[in-house]
């Protein structure tokens, strides 16, 4: 192995998040929307394999994301790194084990892009900190900081203003109905309402959010509108209505609601309906990332 691929392989988890609530507070003049959601991280993504090769190109090996690789989220952030290295970045193959629905307001694209910012910084050891790498993931998508940061928190802005929040942890079935929402599309559509009062930082309390907190403040703006153009999203939604509260997440399509043990999550999850796919994952207020990227850190300190 030459000096420059010397670094072992690297595998991360990329988490998918769940949009515990979400206000449209209005439109700012670049079209973009001023928003207020709570981002809650699950222990729970794709993963993703950083490997040396002995060229200086970056190989990207993605199934099951139907978008040509130089528009792939994980392509993008991986060239933003080289080009924010500035010298001769050595070569890199990500292969990547794709479980989340793209597309389905899981966040796995922004979570991918994210995951690969923080694993090719500490691959080819860039030294860059969290508020370059959040910054630089911020032109990749308005998910992409939460990510970066790793931690659950209520979002202000396009979602970039971050506050780290500890919630109440609970476990989380996911559906996914089987319909693609455009986020762009939603977000322009006329009949959204953007106009929800905003909460308060003081209505936050103590930053501990629990489930009374969560009952006062879920819902979701985008609910009404896409459950009017995609019905199997309000079909999956109502299902999922017997066990308790259960909402949209982000722009959809998944639905979700909160269970107080795996057991009852996973109950309810064996009796859905026939061809409607999901999973169960447990709620964390810091990224599996995060804990991933700590050991390999020290690993490569006492080699
Ligand atoms: C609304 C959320 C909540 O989590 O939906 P999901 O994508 O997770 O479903 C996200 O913030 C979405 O973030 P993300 O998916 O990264 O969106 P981006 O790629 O940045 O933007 C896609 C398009 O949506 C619109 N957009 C996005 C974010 C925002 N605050 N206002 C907007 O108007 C813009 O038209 C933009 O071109
Ligand atoms: N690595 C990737 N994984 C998933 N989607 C990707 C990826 N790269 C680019 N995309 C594109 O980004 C869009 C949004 O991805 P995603 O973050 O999964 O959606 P959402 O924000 O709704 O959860 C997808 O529909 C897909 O076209």
């Amino acid at each position: 192995m030459n000096a420059r691929t010397a670094s072992p392989a690297l595998t991360l988890t990329a988490p998918a998040k769940l949009n515990l609530m979400l206000r449209i507070l209005g439109r700012r003049t670049d079209g973009y929307h001023e928003l207020q959601t709570v981002f809650q991280l699950l222990d729970y993504g794709d993963t993703l394999t950083f490997s040396s090769t002995d060229s200086d190109t970056i190989e990207l090996d993605c199934p099951g994301v139907d978008v040509a690789p130089e528009h792939n989220l994980i392509y993008r952030a991986a060239l933003l790194i080289k080009q924010a290295r500035g010298n001769n970045a050595p070569g890199v193959r990500i292969s990547v084990k794709k479980i989340l629905p793209a597309g389905g307001g899981v966040g796995g694209g922004s979570s991918d892009a994210a995951t690969t910012l923080l694993g090719l910084n500490a691959v080819w050891r860039c030294g860059l900190d969290i508020d370059t790498l959040a910054e630089l993931g911020r032109h990749l998508g308005a998910d992409v900081p939460v990510f970066v940061r790793g931690y659950s928190a209520f979002a202000e802005g396009v979602g970039e203003q971050l506050t780290p929040v500890s919630i109440t942890p609970r476990w989380y079935l996911v559906l996914t109905p089987d319909c693609h929402v455009s986020t762009g599309a939603l977000f322009s559509d006329p009949r959204l309402t953007r106009d929800s009062a905003a909460i308060t930082l003081a209505a936050l309390r103590d930053r501990r959010l629990n489930t009374q907190w969560l009952d006062e403040y879920a819902g979701n703006d985008f609910q009404p509108l896409v459950e009017n153009l995609y019905p199997k999203v309000r079909l999956a939604r109502e299902w999922l209505a017997q066990f308790g509260q259960a909402f949209l997440t982000g722009t959809g399509a998944c639905v979700f609601a909160g269970f107080d043990s795996e057991a009852s999550a996973q109950h309810a999850f064996a009796k859905r309906p026939a061809g409607l796919r999901g999973f169960v994952a447990r709620g964390v207020n810091e990224s599996p990332t995060h804990r991933q990227l700590a050991k390999f850190a020290a690993a490569v300190q006492a080699d």
